[in-house]
Formats: C-alpha cells, sequence, structure tokens
C-alpha cells in the first residue's frame, strides 16, 4: 500500500513441497493466507521485502491508498476478504502485514488494520451462524529503528501494545535471519572445546564488524534522522552480541532464548564517552537532503562492557580502588562508505604464555562468503622446527556445495507465517537495548559529541583502530590467507 491509483498483480502460487515441518513441531497451517506490505514503493521493500516474498512464491498484490484514513484500509480487506473466499477459508484466514515504513505512521497503520483488516471468523454458508475462526491469524511484522530513544520506543510499544498482543506483533532484525548468526548458538552450546574457554579467562575481546563500501546513496534524508548507531549498532550488531555473550537458555524455545538475550542486555555497563569513536565520511553532507550542519555519524566504534560473571574481571581485593580493569570489551563497529564490505565477529583469545607469533581468533564472517576460521599458530612445514600462522577454514561455498542460503528476510517471514518468534525482538528486549544506547544518542543529538570526517574508501576514522589497540585488540601480522581452490 502507498499513494496512488489501485492495482493488482497476481503471481504463481506457492510450491507445495516448499515447506517441511519445523524439528520443533510447528507445521504448515492451511487456509488462504494474506501477506500485505505497507510501504511497498520505499527502499526497503524493493530491495528486501519483495525479493523475499518473491523466493516464497506467493501472491503478492498492490493495492494503493493514505494510511490514515478508514476508506483504503476498508477497500484493502476487501481485497483480502475476496481473496479468502475464492480459495478454501475454511481452516481460517491468516492476515500478514508487513511494515516497511518509518516508524511515524506504525500507530495510525496499526489502528487502521485493528480496525478495518483482522482475520475473520468463518461461517456456515447458509446460515450464516459463526462456527469457527479455524487456525486463522493476523500478524504485524514491524521493521527497525523502532523509535528513536528509550521513549520513544516505548511509547510506540505502549500505542501498538494496545493493538495488538505481543504474539501478534514480529519486531524484525534481518541480522537473525542470517545463516551464521542463526548457528551462532548451536557453535557455542554444542561443541565441548568452546564451552570450557569462553569466558573471561580465554577471551582477550570480541569485535562485531559491519563494514559497508557504499554511502547513505538517496536514503540520507532518512539517513540523517537515525545516523549509524540507530541503523545498525543498537539493533543488528547488538543483536549479535547477545548471542556471543548469553548464557545458554533452559531450550531453544523462542520465550527461553529471548530471556538469556534479555540478561545479558541488561548487564552492559553504561558506555563511556572515551570508549566512542564516531565519524561521518567527507561528502556525506553534498546530499541535498542531509542538513549542511549535520552531526549524524555515519561510523562508529562503540565499546561494551558487560557486568557478570563470565565477562567481567573481579575486582582485585588487594586494589579496590583500582578502577577501569572492567572486563572484555566487546567493540561494536559499524561504518558506511568504507573500503571494503563485510560483516563479521571476530572472538581473540588471550596470549599464550612465551608465545610471540599471533593470538588465537575465531572469526565468523557472515557476508559475503559465509566463513568460519580459526586463527592458530602451527608448525612450519618442512625441516625446520620453525612456527607459522595458519587457520581451520570451513568456508562455506567450498564445504556445502550445491546449498543454497536463504536470505535473512526470506527465513524470517516464513518464521513469521509458522508463528516462531525465536529470531525475532521481544518487547523487553529491545527496553534493554534501547537502554544501552539511548544517553550516547541524546549526547550526539545535543552536539556534546561530534564525528570526525574521514575520506570515503577508507577504513574510517584513524582514531577507531587507536580505540581498538587501546581496548586490547593485537593484529596479526604476517598472516596470509591462500584461497582454496574449488
Ligand atoms: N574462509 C575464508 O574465506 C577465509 C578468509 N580469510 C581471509 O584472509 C584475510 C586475512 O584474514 P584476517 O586476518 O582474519 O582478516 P583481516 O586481515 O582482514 O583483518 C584482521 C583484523 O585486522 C583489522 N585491521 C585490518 N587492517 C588494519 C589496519 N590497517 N589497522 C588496524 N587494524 C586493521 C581488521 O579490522 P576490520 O574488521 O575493521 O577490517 C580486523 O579486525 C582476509 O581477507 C580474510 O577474509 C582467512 C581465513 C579464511
Ligand atoms: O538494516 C540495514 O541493513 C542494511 C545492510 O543489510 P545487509 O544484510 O546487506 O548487511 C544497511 O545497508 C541499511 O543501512 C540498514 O538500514
Amino acid at each position: 500500500m502507498g499513494t496512488g491509483e489501485w492495482h493488482i498483480e497476481k503471481r504463481s502460487t506457492l510450491r507445495e513441497d516448499s515447506f517441511s515441518e519445523r524439528e520443533h513441531g510447528i507445521s504448515l497451517e492451511k487456509g488462504p493466507l494474506s501477506i500485505t506490505v505497507l510501504g511497498a514503493s520505499g527502499d526497503l521493500a524493493k530491495k528486501k521485502t519483495f525479493p523475499a516474498l518473491f523466493n516464497l512464491y506467493r501472491q503478492i498484490k498492490y493495492v494503493s491508498g493514505p494510511y490514515e484514513t478508514e476508506e483504503g484500509f476498508q477497500l484493502l480487506d476487501k481485497e483480502i476478504s475476496d481473496y479468502e473466499s475464492e480459495n478454501d477459508h475454511r481452516e481460517g484466514s491468516r492476515r500478514l502485514f508487513y511494515l516497511a515504513l518509518p516508524p511515524s505512521v506504525y500507530p495510525s497503520v496499526c489502528r487502521m488494520i485493528r480496525l478495518c483488516c483482522m482475520n475473520k471468523c468463518m461461517f456456515l454458508e447458509l446460515s450464516q451462524v459463526i462456527v469457527s475462526c479455524g487456525d486463522g491469524w493476523t500478524r504485524v511484522i514491524v521493521e527497525k529503528p523502532f523509535g528513536r530513544d528509550l521513549e520513544s520506543s516505548e511509547q510506540l510499544s505502549a500505542q501498538i501494545g494496545e493493538l495488538f498482543d505481543e504474539s501478534q506483533i514480529y519486531r524484525i532484525d534481518h541480522y537473525l535471519g542470517k545463516e551464521l548468526v542463526q548457528n551462532m548458538l548451536v557453535m557455542r552450546f554444542a561443541n565441548r572445546f568452546f564451552l570450557p574457554l569462553w569466558n573471561r579467562d580465554n577471551i582477550d575481546n570480541v569485535q562485531i564488524v559491519f563494514r559497508e563500501d557504499f554511502g547513505t546513496e538517496g536514503r540520507g534524508g532518512y539517513f540523517d534522522q537515525y545516523g549509524i548507531i540507530r541503523d545498525i549498532i543498537q539493533n543488528h550488531l547488538l543483536q549479535v552480541l547477545c548471542l556471543v555473550a548469553m548464557e545458554k537458555p533452559v531450550s531453544l524455545k523462542p520465550e527461553h532464548i529471548r530471556d538469556e538475550k534479555v540478561k545479558v542486555l541488561q548487564a552492559v555497563n553504561p558506555i563511556k564517552d572515551e570508549e566512542v569513536v564516531l565519524g561521518q565520511y567527507e561528502g556525506y553532507k553534498d546530499d541535498p537532503t542531509v542538513p549542511k550542519d549535520s552531526n549524524t555519524p555515519t561510523f562508529a566504534t562503540v565499546v561494551l562492557r558487560i557486568h557478570n560473571e563470565r565477562w567481567e574481571e573481579p575486582i582485585d581485593n588487594a586494589f579496590p580502588n583500582q578502577c577501569c580493569v572492567a572486563g572484555v570489551p566487546f567493540v561494536l563497529k559499524a561504518g558506511k562508505a568504507l573500503n571494503s564490505r563485510k560483516a563479521e565477529i571476530r572472538v581473540q583469545f588471550k596470549d599464550v604464555p612465551g608465545q610471540k607469533q599471533g593470538r588465537n581468533e575465531f572469526v565468523i564472517r557472515l557476508q559475503p562468503s559465509e566463513a568460519i576460521y580459526m586463527k592458530l599458530t602451527v608448525k612450519k612445514p618442512g625441516l625446520e622446527m620453525s612456527t607459522v600462522q595458519s587457520e581451520l577454514d570451513l568456508s562455506y561455498r567450498q564445504r556445502y556445495q550445491g546449498v543454497v542460503i536463504p536470505e535473512a528476510y526470506e527465513r524470517l517471514i516464513l518464521d513469521t507465517i509458522r508463528g516462531d518468534q525465536q529470531h525475532f525482538v521481544r518487547r523487553d528486549e529491545l527496553r534493554a537495548a534501547w537502554e544501552i544506547f539511548t544517553p550516547l544518542l541524546h549526547r550526539i543529538d545535543d552536539g556534546k559529541m561530534r564525528p570526525v570526517p574521514y575520506k570515503p574508501g577508507t577504513r574510517g576514522p584513524e582514531e577507531a583502530d587507536a580505540l581498538l589497540e587501546k581496548v586490547g585488540y593485537v593484529q596479526t601480522h604476517g598472516y596470509i590467507w591462500v584461497p582454496p581452490s574449488l
């Protein structure tokens, strides 16, 4: 739905074999399913939502109209109801609304959906007596950024919470749909060799990195209101941090996993200004939609410390006033218009006494070319007794040849249809995420912290690498990776 005239497009129906029952017992429901994309003419819908929907082979109808009035939504309801009547609707009508919209219109759109477009109960054809609502449902997918800070997010949550139950609200963070993000808990908790090492005694620092080699390009107007912390760090990278740092959940049930995520978020210490570097690429303000005095960061490195037994250094009782030894630094780094595109988790282990060659690193590359590798020291092959840096390498393209890794949105939309909220953000989780970043965001919004300029096509501000070094990261030199040939 957007603005302008109505028009309708039909596509082929879903292949019967494209779903299978999930291990945790969620089975395919039957009955007509209507998916409505609100914000259909926008960037997100074009880049992510439609391709994902297309891959799921669903019908897509396009209905345009204003967001604030009932009229358009009544027409939408009629369109969906007609479709449901044309199909076998005895199993219940299932309606999924995907809000690819700015959060400012979420409340009015949700109100209209509640008022006009909820799934219908089924009638006996002749007597018009309600017999059942079948397995019908109405679910709403909402995109990030969900609010601008703690207060606005809570306000939004309260407004939407009056209209829909938590079980109907799917707060999407597409990083949770990425293959290697979904692998994180399996790797951590299903492998013996990680269990005893995953803590402050062995891990020196963790980096969670997002780099893009293009700027805001046509999205300057949107981006300038949010900046890189709200666009990437407060949501995508923080969600990844949860999976890296959380304790083992009681089970893989969505609520158990989300309970642990909330706990770890609540244990994050307040961010210190001296552990933040902000940057803005030169040329960002040339975009006519960006104010000339914009203070918005397009790059940020933020260090988080987690106050719990696993990650925090114990206070040395001999030096109770000693400050600043705050435990393992989790360095969240994101930037636009840099010299490369990648997203990765880099876990760097502490030095081995007497070993000078390089620290062990465990790297999970989310994109591009999914890979998990472990940098380690081995004997250099040959007659001499010398050492060299090498790797244990699980490159997905090589190891899983012919396997298609689904797009994150494809997976998450399917989860919504199945009613599985494991990879979606719960309300209390969102609140805890905003609690971490709101003070810093307000300091930036008030101009108390300013981004340093950096040249597009570089690594970003040099200060960021200096901060990384200051918190303990030691770059490995002399490591050469030889890509395997297929
Ligand atoms: N299966 C696979 O595909 C594998 C691929 N490789 C490849 O081998 C190459 C080397 O791997 P690896 O050593 O892990 O990764 P890199 O050499 O790319 O980066 C290592 C770390 O050093 C930082 N860094 C890079 N340049 C600088 C600099 N000038 N100053 C300060 N810090 C810097 C990086 O920061 P930042 O994150 O900001 O870049 C990153 O934290 C990479 O291209 C990698 O993709 C290796 C093993 C397996
Ligand atoms: O949510 C967002 O993510 C994209 C990057 O997504 P990816 O899956 O390609 O890593 C980013 O470009 C955009 O600014 C942001 O809003």
